[in-house]
């Protein structure tokens, strides 16, 4: 049996590998894997989230949504419980972005308690980001509507890890959005 660490580069170099030829939106072109690299690091480091599955799906979340990994392949190579989470947090690509938008909104007090967490520190990443450097062609508007929309999601997320909730309600706060 793996030991976690050597679960989590496994892991990490899978995302990597998928994540290969995608850029961030970004003026800089960041690569891609910075971003679910990140989200892992801000559950393990500001979520204190040992749970290795939690941490695993952190790291794949966005595979399916964005390359050509599909559940199947996940469940194959880290088992059912990380690919149910990786499909928990995966937009359905067949809705119109309206429409995931609102889905997203819908689905996440449904969501498992692990499943909560990705999406927590999802957000928590894409907003700091956002701040950090505004999307490529992101007009101010944008980017206060991706707040608002954002908020509806984290609502539904609430009572599930103090540290992340506390940090995006102090992001909203900023934007005037209340939380
Ligand atoms: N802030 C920011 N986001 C970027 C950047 N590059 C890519 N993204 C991704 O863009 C998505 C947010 O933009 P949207 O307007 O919602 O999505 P879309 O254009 O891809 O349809 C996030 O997807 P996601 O992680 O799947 O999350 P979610 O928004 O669907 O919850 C985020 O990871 C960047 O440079 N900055
Ligand atoms: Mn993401």
């Amino acid at each position: 049996m793996s030991s976690d660490s050597v679960i989590l580069l496994d892991t990490v170099n899978f995302a990597a590998e998928k994540h290969r030829n995608q850029r961030r939106k970004d003026a800089e072109q960041t690569p891609y894997i910075t971003h679910p690299i990140g989200v892992a690091r801000i559950l393990s480091h500001e979520g204190g989230i040992t749970d290795i599955e939690v941490l695993q799906a952190a790291l794949l979340h966005d595979t399916v949504e964005d390359t050509d990994t599909s559940i199947g392949e996940l469940q194959a190579v880290f088992g059912q419980t990380v690919a149910r989470l990786v499909q928990e947090v995966t937009d359905d690509k067949a809705l119109s972005k309206e429409e995931t938008k609102r889905q997203q909104v819908e689905y996440a007090p449904h969501a498992s308690h692990q499943a909560k967490l990705v999406k927590l520190a999802d957000k928590l990443y894409n907003l700091r980001d956002i701040n950090r450097c505004t999307p490529t062609g992101w007009t101010a508007g944008r980017v206060q509507e991706y707040f608002v929309w954002s908020a509806q999601v984290v609502r539904g997320l609430r009572g599930t890890n103090p540290a992340l909730e506390g940090h995006l309600e102090e992001l909203f706060k900023q934007r005037g959005v209340e939380l």
